[in-house]
């Protein structure tokens, strides 16, 4: 379970998220949609513990994101928006590399590598240097990263942003697969048809505060207005904050 208390971020005078409380509930895949600039990335930064919260908290299973990260950071697998790895290191060599560094003994995180080179089709570029890889295979090995040490919880910062359609596709039936597996992944995207794809909840999030929640029915209304209308209407750049 996802609980965000009153988390507020400032830089400077400016309000870039402003008080937002919500909770995600255990199991649920939870689309946080914007547009750009309106405060997503903020919002995962501090749930990582990379920026610290202004004001309120955020906690995952009972962990305050700020004071427990390195323990937030244990039960979590988190895919950075622009994942960035050693460039001279292999894709193999990283993802064990990431899960010795999560405290899995060397053969079994080798093994856990393996497999997720295997499942996510990057056996074949495994000797490869990262420097080397395209961004749909960054990101997959991003994500590999993220799952290498089986957390309960994914935070994922736009997942399939910039790739081929394949390779969209190939990153959402990945996460679809983790959903059916029951962990809680909280998703950050501007991308409507992967919400509507994977999503039990959707939050919009209008510069930096959070305009509407629900389930897309319930965003939808009655009016059965389509996720992008819905979209369109909430973060009109002419609406009133
Ligand atoms: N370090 C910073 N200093 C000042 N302003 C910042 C900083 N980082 C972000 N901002 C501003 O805060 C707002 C929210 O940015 P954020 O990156 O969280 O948005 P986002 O929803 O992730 O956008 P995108 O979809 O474009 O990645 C933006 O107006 C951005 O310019």
């Amino acid at each position: 379970m996802i609980e965000f208390d009153a988390l507020a971020k400032r830089y400077g005078a400016y309000e870039a998220v402003h008080p937002l409380t919500l909770t995600v509930r255990r199991g649920e895949v939870f689309g946080f949609l914007g547009p750009n600039g309106a405060g997503k990335t903020t919002t995962i930064r501090m749930m990582m513990g990379i920026l610290v919260p202004s004001s309120g908290r955020v906690l995952v299973d009972g962990l305050d994101c700020h004071r427990d990260a390195a323990q937030v950071k244990r039960h979590v697998g988190y895919l950075p928006d622009n994942p960035i790895f050693y460039d001279y290191l292999r894709g193999r060599e990283i993802l064990r590399f990431v899960g010795e560094m999560h405290g899995l003994a060397r053969p079994a995180a080798a093994v856990r590598a393996d497999a997720l080179l295997d499942e996510f089709g990057l056996d074949e570029v495994a000797e490869e240097f990262a420097v080397n890889y395209s961004m749909g295979m960054k990101k997959k090995l991003g994500l590999a990263c993220a799952l290498v040490h089986d957390p309960a919880v994914l935070i994922l910062d736009e997942p399939i942003n910039g790739l081929d359609p394949r390779a969209a596709r190939d990153v959402q039936d990945l996460l679809i697969g983790r959903a059916a597996a029951g962990k809680t992944i909280f998703v950050s995207t501007h991308l409507l048809d992967m919400a509507q794809r994977m999503c039990d909840r959707v939050g919009i999030i209008h510069r930096g505060r959070l305009a509407a929640t629900g389930s897309l029915d319930e965003l939808r209304g009655e009016a059965d207005a389509s996720l992008e209308e819905v979209f369109l209407r909430i973060t009109d750049p002419a609406a009133v904050p």
